[in-house]
């Protein structure tokens, strides 16, 4: 008897996901219009690099669509610091902004950390401050990440529990490895992991990733993870959006970690690039705007 095997890859559509996310985010935002208030998202960009500029633009668009109100705030990447920390305190006491949003990165002569200290810990949406880091990482979370927290949902609807999985973490970002891991390892849906992070003074990377069912590739680096580097079955999340010089309309293309094709062969289910993760983050950014929103005014939200 001839026994026939194939496998199908699933590939993890984040665009599909996103859009059900900010569908069902209305239900959120109706809850909110009954009590006379309108979630107000504000994005301040002080960069004139195009992929910044983009990703703001995008953001915008995304809450015009679920009817998030968006304040768009520009500020020249020549002005003194101050002129950013002004703004964050216009925004902190301004009553009708929920969320506020700082573009990273920020030009060099302006101190990150003073910047992510700087906005109010309600109305940080992205989940940077340190008071938000310090809850996420005792188990009481106000708002997760967008990118991992995206990365969460995706897994979810991949049906692929991390429970009692070996997940692997390439990179150790304040904004997507270390949170990733940290939500990975907790004891709470979506977690319970045993998770490894790896990054790039990791000894032989690709005998971690060998062991992984879960690998999370966030280490800026394009195609680093091929699939020589991966065990068959493997479920393979890539939050790359590296931009390499190429002959297109653009003049770019977008690479991810992961090299797709020869990953793809292992793997049970992956995320692509473009359309896996990135409209997660963006997604995520507002449920977290919609969250601060009822917090904010004592509404008791209904999320996705
Ligand atoms: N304070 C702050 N918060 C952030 O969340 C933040 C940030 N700063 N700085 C930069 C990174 C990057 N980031 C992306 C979000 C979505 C896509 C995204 O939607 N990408 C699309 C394609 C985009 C394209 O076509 O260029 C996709 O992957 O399908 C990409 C990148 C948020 N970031």
């Amino acid at each position: 008897m001839r026994t026939l095997t194939y496998s199908m890859t699933e590939i993890i559509d984040g665009n599909r996901v996103a859009q059900s996310i900010r569908d069902d985010l209305s239900e959120a935002i109706d809850e909110l219009e009954d009590a006379d208030v309108t979630p107000t998202l504000a994005t301040v960009l002080m960069s004139d690099d195009p992929a910044s500029e983009t990703y703001v633009s995008m953001k915008q668009d995304d809450c015009a669509e679920v009817g998030i109100e968006a304040i768009d705030v520009e500020i020249d990447p020549d002005a003194p610091a101050e002129e950013l920390f002004d703004e964050i305190d216009r925004l902190n006491d301004d009553e009708n902004v929920n969320g506020i949003l700082v573009q990273m990165p920020v030009p060099d002569h302006v101190d990150k950390q003073s910047v992510l200290r700087r906005i109010d810990p309600a109305k940080d949406v992205d989940g940077f401050h340190p008071e938000n880091v310090g809850r996420l990482v005792a188990g009481d979370a106000r708002y997760k990440p967008c990118t991992p927290h995206g990365i969460q949902k995706l897994l979810e609807d991949a049906g692929v529990d991390p429970e009692g999985k070996d997940a692997v973490v390439v990179g150790r970002s304040d904004i997507v490895g270390k949170p990733m891991a940290n939500l990975l390892v907790q004891k709470a849906e979506g977690g319970n992991a045993t998770v490894t992070v790896c990054h790039s003074r990791t000894d032989d990377l690709a005998a971690k990733t060998r062991e992984a069912d879960i690998v999370v590739a966030a280490a800026g680096v394009p195609e680093m993870i091929d699939g020589d580097m991966l065990t068959d079955g493997v479920t393979v999340i890539d939050v790359g959006i590296n931009r390499v010089d190429a002959d297109t309309e653009k003049g770019y293309e977008l690479v991810g970690d992961v090299d797709f094709e020869s990953a793809k062969e292992k793997a049970n289910a992956i995320t692509p690039v473009p359309g896996g993760v990135g409209p997660m983050t963006r997604a995520m950014l507002l449920y977290n705007t919609v969250k601060a929103t009822g917090l904010q005014h004592n509404v008791d939200v209904t999320l996705p």
